[in-house]
């Protein structure tokens, strides 16, 4: 009732297209108080639109900052903060950018009621919305995400255990990311999202007969840890580049090896998804020290890239836009109480 009669209508003059047809909700209180919830990091929310309305109590403090759409190049870029007052409600997109900043004194009861449209996420729209933007700008340290963004200890110090529980953080999803930073080789078939966006060198080893799998796993591996240790995985920071292998043609790996235009095995190539580029290894000789200099002509800049769109795998990805080839399968913005779910984009 409160949805059907009271919210659609404001619901469809603001966001048509995102209300079209909205039947579901989810709804759920929030309370912050000095000493225990005392805040909630940035995040996206699990709804097509959100209703968030202040019950009190008294309080200051407790802010709720908006940053960009998660599809807009801004997205980590600052761009309101609404002060509740108790008796007021705010209307948003679950697709904007916010999060709950600190509540300095008092108690604030927020009740909050998520919408959502099937005949919306069956649309082409959706998919296109939730596609997210990289930026090149650094981003605005309030909009950083503890849990989603992995390169928030480079703008703002890492929070202590107790910090990040106290403002709604995942930590289970921190802590998962963080353990496969340090994993020098990771498996292609469950690559993680950074695929899209950090230079990740992949390996194809399908088919091969284990012991050569196993010898040329070695051998990637080696440069692999060079490359690990120079970079400080523990502290949370992302290695520059990515190593993946390929054992099974399960998974990701049919289609990375599609984007990488490589049929052979063994095959060893570097994508780097968010420029659309790829860099194909020539050479038989898979020994260390070859792929190793490969690798470091890519980082020298010496290496010679092919577009990745040049051999799309499917037909439907041609006809979509360049973000459509990301890798990821989950909505790394969207949290908390509900789990990520899976967005418009492709795979996995
Ligand atoms: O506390 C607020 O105002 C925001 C709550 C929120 O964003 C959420 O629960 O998803
Ligand atoms: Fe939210």
């Amino acid at each position: 009732m409160l949805q059907q009669e009271y919210l659609m209508p404001l619901m469809a003059s603001l966001y048509r297209t995102e209300s079209d047809g909205c039947e579901d909700h989810h709804c759920f209180i929030v309370r912050y108080k000095a000493g225990e919830d005392v805040g909630l990091d940035m995040h996206e929310d699990d709804s097509d639109i959100t209703l968030n309305a202040c019950l009190g109590k008294e309080f200051t403090g407790a802010t709720l900052t908006f940053c960009g759409l998660v599809t807009d190049e801004k997205h980590r870029k600052m761009q309101y903060t609404y002060a509740h007052e108790k008796g007021r409600a705010v209307i948003h997109l679950g697709r904007h950018r916010h999060g709950a900043d600190d509540i300095e004194s008092g108690e604030r009861i927020n009740f909050i009621l998520w919408s959502t449209s099937e005949k919306y996420r069956a649309s082409e729209a959706y998919k296109l919305h939730r596609l997210r933007s990289s930026a090149a700008d650094p981003p605005d340290p309030i909009c950083l995400s503890y849990t989603h963004d992995r390169d928030y200890t480079k703008y703002r110090p890492k929070l202590s255990k107790a910090e990040a529980l106290s403002r709604g953080v995942m930590l289970e999803a921190v802590e998962r990311r963080l353990d496969m930073y340090q994993r020098p080789v990771l498996d292609l078939s469950r690559p993680i999202e950074e695929i899209n966006s950090v230079p990740s060198v992949c390996l194809f080893l399908e088919g091969l007969p284990p012991y050569r799998q196993h010898q040329l796993f070695q051998n990637l591996m080696e440069m692999a840890k060079e490359v690990h240790a120079s970079v400080d995985t523990a502290e949370g920071q992302v290695p520059p580049i990515i190593f993946f292998v390929a054992l099974q043609p399960s998974g990701a790996v049919p289609q990375v090896r599609a984007l990488g235009g490589v049929t052979s095995s063994p095959a060893l190539v570097i994508l780097d998804v968010d420029g659309e580029k790829k860099y194909r290894f020539n050479s038989e000789d898979f020994d260390t020290a070859v792929m190793q200099s490969f690798v470091t002509s890519f980082r020298e800049g010496k290496l010679q890239a092919e577009p990745i769109s040049s051999e799309a795998p499917e037909p439907a990805k041609q006809t979509q836009p360049p973000e459509a080839q990301s890798l990821s399968s989950g909505t790394p913005g969207s949290q908390s109480p509900a789990e990520a779910r899976g967005s418009g984009c492709t795979l996995l």
